[in-house]
């Protein structure tokens, strides 16, 4: 018998807060009160158990969320068959001879002519850690054409943090449903089964996964209770449920592996739910940017949206930063960023506009990977320009770029380094930058 059913509220509804415990019901008295497992649940309803972290993980990290589905997730899941995703890799995966040493940008992966969906448009540019040890991460260009019809998908290797930057998806989950646009992130946690839809095509923007801890607000220390990225501006979605019976098919990332399965009917069964492991949106113009506001150029730490630990304080599995339209008005400053070396890895996208540092070649849906220890900084056009600006208050404007930031070096893939548009010439971009230095003391 077929039947077909989709439970969605017409207009999208988002329950605010990170992190927050919630409770949301697609249909009246479907979810359970004061307890979890009553002998029957209403409506004829599967109680089941989604644990994003250990069960005994400490209380203010301990993530879970009950579901109350039709069928249970076991019946979703059968014989497995290997396929292959020849463009979606993951750490380790080291290429004898692909140099990921150096300095290296991109222009936009093009889409081209094949019809490609969430699952055959990824695109790994990077991969750093190891997903068997769940250190680490991959950075990923998404380009999708094409929605998932009677195709669901999960990954048991990670968390994914996703950038839009052109065209516009919506991610049917279990656990609700996600609009998402450019200049707003989501993060679908590991394990939660989704299916991507294409709202506006074509489709592209970045994927950073996340093998580690999960992403987390950062500490705002001295900063206080506000500002940066505050806690009401994320959405996580009400219950809504699919009751629908077709043949279809469940694909499973498994330590670095995608292996399918059939099912006759669509997983995203769950029609309440109570819980705080939940996917979630922002919407990256709620940041509130804070800085420096009389002298020099502070770390780019301030502008850390999300961060991953590590296990080593304060230095992160991947800090997701954020550089938006904000005033400048530091005074006999060099403002844009100084030239550096750094033991995190640098993997920067522009999703909208120009970036200080680089006002050429760095263009939205671009990439930039600055590896450990690896030099970099204003190009000559930039540095020459604010080193001889009138330093009036100035806002900066037009510009949405951001950075996975990591302690493991990034490895590029065969994808990276010989099918997308690698910049040749992008080291030349510092080659202007001569000497002036003579001996003699004074400002030059
Ligand atoms: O390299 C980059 O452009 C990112 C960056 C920005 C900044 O303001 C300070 C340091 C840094 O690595
Ligand atoms: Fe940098």
């Amino acid at each position: 018998m077929m039947s077909e059913a989709s439970h969605a509220p017409a207009a999208l509804r988002y329950m605010p807060g990170f992190g927050n415990d919630f409770e949301t019901e697609a249909l009246p008295g479907a979810l359970p009160q004061g307890m979890n497992s009553p002998q029957k649940v209403n409506y004829g309803l599967y109680g089941e158990q989604l644990s994003g972290t250990a069960f005994t993980a400490p209380g203010h990290q301990n993530e879970r969320t009950w579901c109350y589905r039709i069928r249970p997730s076991v019946r979703h899941q059968g014989r497995f068959s290997r396929i292959d995703l020849p463009y979606w890799k993951s750490a380790p995966h080291v290429i004898d001879d692909v140099t990921s040493l150096g300095q290296y940008r991109w222009d936009p992966v093009p889409h081209g002519d094949a019809a490609l969906t969430w699952l055959t448009g990824m695109r790994t540019m990077t991969t750093a850690g190891d997903v068997n040890t769940q250190t680490g991460m991959a950075a990923h260009i998404y380009l999708v054409t094409q929605s998932m019809r009677d195709a669901y998908f999960y990954s048991a290797d990670s968390e994914l943090l996703i950038v839009p930057q052109e065209g516009k998806l919506r991610f049917a989950t279990e656990l609700g449903i996600i609009d998402l646009a450019p200049q707003e992130i989501a993060i679908i946690p590991r394990g939660l089964v989704y299916r991507v839809e294409v709202l506006e095509g074509p489709a592209r923007g970045f994927v950073c996964e996340n093998y580690g801890q999960k992403f987390q607000l950062p500490g705002r220390g001295p900063i206080g209770a506000n500002c940066m990225a505050n806690k009401r501006d994320f959405k996580t979605p009400v219950a809504a449920f699919e009751d629908r019976d077709a043949p279809s098919t469940l694909t499973i990332k498994w330590c670095g592996q995608f292996h399918e399965c059939k099912i006759g009917h669509s997983p995203l069964d769950v029609v309440a739910w109570h819980g705080n492991y939940a996917p979630v949106k922002y919407d990256l113009r709620t940041y509130c940017p804070v800085g420096a506001i009389l002298f020099d150029h502070p770390d780019p730490s301030i502008f850390t949206v999300l961060t991953a630990p590590s296990g080593v304080e304060g230095t992160a599995n991947i800090d997701f930063v954020l550089f938006r339209d904000r005033w400048m008005t530091m005074e006999n400053t060099f403002r844009p960023p100084w030239y550096h070396k750094n033991v995190m890895s640098e993997l920067m996208g522009n999703i909208h506009g120009q970036y200080d540092a680089k006002p050429q070649g760095f263009v939205p849906g671009g990439m930039s990977l600055h590896n450990c220890m690896l030099p970099h900084g204003p190009d000559r056009e930039a540095f020459e320009k604010a080193s001889n600006a009138d330093l009036k208050p100035e806002k900066l404007e037009n510009t949405m770029s951001f950075m996975f930031e990591t302690r493991f070096p990034q490895h590029l893939t065969e994808f990276a380094a010989r099918e997308a548009p690698l910049q040749d010439d992008y080291v030349d971009c510092w080659d202007g930058l001569e000497r002036k230095f003579d001996g003699t003391p004074g400002v030059k």
